[in-house]
């Protein structure tokens, strides 16, 4: 169950009680970023990024400033705010001197679509300085997988013959991880030569949901690899060659750190990243943190971004299918993502929304049954455009179940419509943070009945929306609809009463 989010809620822990206001930093151009590599800086602009973003500004100062990765860091920024690359810019800077490849930073995430944006995002930066980066999440067998992750020494029959690779056995051919949880474990568990012993760096993005499932414990068995230098929770190592595993050594010394007692060091550094991170004390006790800072944007427990103007749409519960499609026509060909509250909803609509044929919507369903990424649905969808050659402008909408509410960044999309009313504030922010991203405008819209304007208002006010105007769609559009409906034979596929989901 989400946890409450009453107004003004005051953090049970000390800690996040004084944090860093994110909102008092400012977009800073890369010239003016002390010590920023300006290999980077060079890939950055190849981004067609010029400058850096506030919650970037502010993690920045924390790691390569002032900060100098002391303290574990605890970051709560709105949706699109450019969480990934406030992380990454600071982990990659730091491993460009590092001397010998190993593993050392260690990105999970709760799903692949996710750990792929991610990957990017660090594929991007990291060959700039000469780190490489891999990606462990399912998406292709698990012998591909660890033939990119480690580099192995040459064995035949169980004889190693190259004497070379016998004396440097196992190597990791990346610097930085991107995984899933699952897979993750698939490598600790099985994986030969796969280690954390010289781990730095561990983000938790998306860490609400992280810290929600156990995800096969991979948080408390990364933590135990990288508190000591102990072989026993790796039984393959010690079954494996012991004499040549690892000719590379970390050595985590258990003492005193800076009146810190009983903490490893060199010690692990920690990101914990959400727009919805939670602050119940029992859950971030996993995560073991070390005299941590709290980052967050302006006083409220949330914020929307700041350039999402939300609406709702009043409608006939009877006729909300129509209001949906006269909405999307009303908007002029923007590519829209359309929210339901389930995977059985995504598809029913969908299928009903094609039936419009006439009405030249392009439409694509996305939901956690389909084994496509959400990225080669949208390609799918703006490669049909091309091949049929529809008209500029065609309306371009994405039918989504929750499944990929949380941190998908979807290039222009300009209106998040909740076709089932969010049941949680988390959820809307979620849903309605796939647009207005990375300081862009966008609208996010929600469908409701009168019966629902009272309890959508109070979600609301969480995040301090009082003002949520009523966007009317034109009756007369709706009414021609109908016919279109009625005479279409579409009451013997989809009867109205069915098409209602709440
Ligand atoms: N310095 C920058 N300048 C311009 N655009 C940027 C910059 N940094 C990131 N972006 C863009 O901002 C968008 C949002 O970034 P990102 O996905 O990291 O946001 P986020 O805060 O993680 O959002 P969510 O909470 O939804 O996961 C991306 O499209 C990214 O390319």
């Amino acid at each position: 169950m989400e946890e409450s989010t009453a107004k003004k809620s005051v953090p049970v822990l000390p800690w996040m009680r004084s944090p860093v206001d994110i909102t008092h930093f400012e977009d800073c151009p890369f010239d003016l970023i002390p010590c920023l590599d300006p290999r980077l800086k060079v890939a950055l602009q190849k981004l067609g990024f010029s400058s850096l973003l506030p919650v970037q500004i502010a993690v920045w100062q924390e790691t390569i400033g002032p900060g100098a990765f002391e303290r574990d860091l605890c970051i709560n920024s709105p949706t699109g705010s450019g969480k990934t690359l406030a992380y990454a810019l600071p982990i990659v800077q730091r491993l460009s001197t590092r001397a010998i490849k190993c593993l050392r930073a260690l990105i999970v995430l709760p799903t692949r679509d996710l750990a792929v944006q991610v990957k990017e995002v660090f594929a991007a930066i990291a060959p700039a300085v000469g780190l490489s980066v891999g990606l462990a999440v399912g998406q292709s067998s698990i012998s591909h997988e660890i033939s990119e992750l480690i580099k192995r020494p040459k064995f035949e029959a169980g004889i190693c013959y190259d004497r070379e690779y016998l004396m440097q056995g196992f190597e990791s051919s990346v610097d930085i991880l991107v995984a899933t949880p699952g897979r993750l474990m698939d490598h600790i568990t099985t994986t030969k030569g796969f280690t954390l012993e010289h781990l730095c760096y561990l983000v938790v993005d998306e860490t609400d949901r992280m810290l929600r499932e156990e995800y096969q414990s991979w948080l408390p068995t990364v933590l135990k690899m990288t508190r000591s230098h102990d072989e026993s929770i790796m039984p393959h190592v010690n079954s494996f060659f012991p004499s040549v595993f690892g000719p590379l050594k970390t050595i985590r010394r258990c003492g005193v750190e800076r009146g810190f007692k009983g903490k490893c060091y060199p010690r692990l550094v920690k990101m914990v990243l959400s727009a919805t991170l939670t602050r119940d004390p029992s859950k971030l006790a996993q995560l073991d943190l070390h005299h941590p800072l709290f980052l967050t944007s302006g006083k409220r427990r949330y914020q929307l971004p700041e350039k999402l103007e939300s609406y709702r749409v009043i409608c006939e519960s009877k006729l909300k299918p129509l209001y949906l499609v006269a909405l999307l026509q009303n908007l002029g060909g923007e590519k829209c993502i359309v929210f339901t509250s389930s995977v059985e909803s995504t598809h029913r609509l969908c299928t009903l929304l094609n039936f419009f044929g006439d009405l030249k919507l392009k439409i694509k369903e996305y939901s956690g049954l389909q084994r496509q990424s959400v990225r080669s649905v949208i390609q799918v969808n703006i490669l049909q455009q091309d091949i049929e050659g529809l008209p500029e402008g065609e309306i371009q909408v994405l039918v989504s179940s929750d499944a990929m509410t949380r941190g998908m960044d979807v290039e222009g999309v300009r209106n998040v419509i909740n076709y089932d009313r969010p049941p949680f504030i988390k959820t809307y922010i979620h849903r309605a943070g796939r647009t207005a991203r990375a300081g862009q405008a966008g609208r996010c819209f929600t469908l409701l009945h009168r019966d629902e304007v009272k309890r959508f208002r109070k979600l609301l006010q969480k995040v301090d929306n009082d003002s949520c105007p009523v966007y009317t769609v034109p009756s007369s559009s709706v009414e021609s609809l109908h016919s279109i409906y009625v005479s279409g034979n579409f009451l013997d596929f989809f009867p109205i009463d069915e098409l209602i989901m709440h």
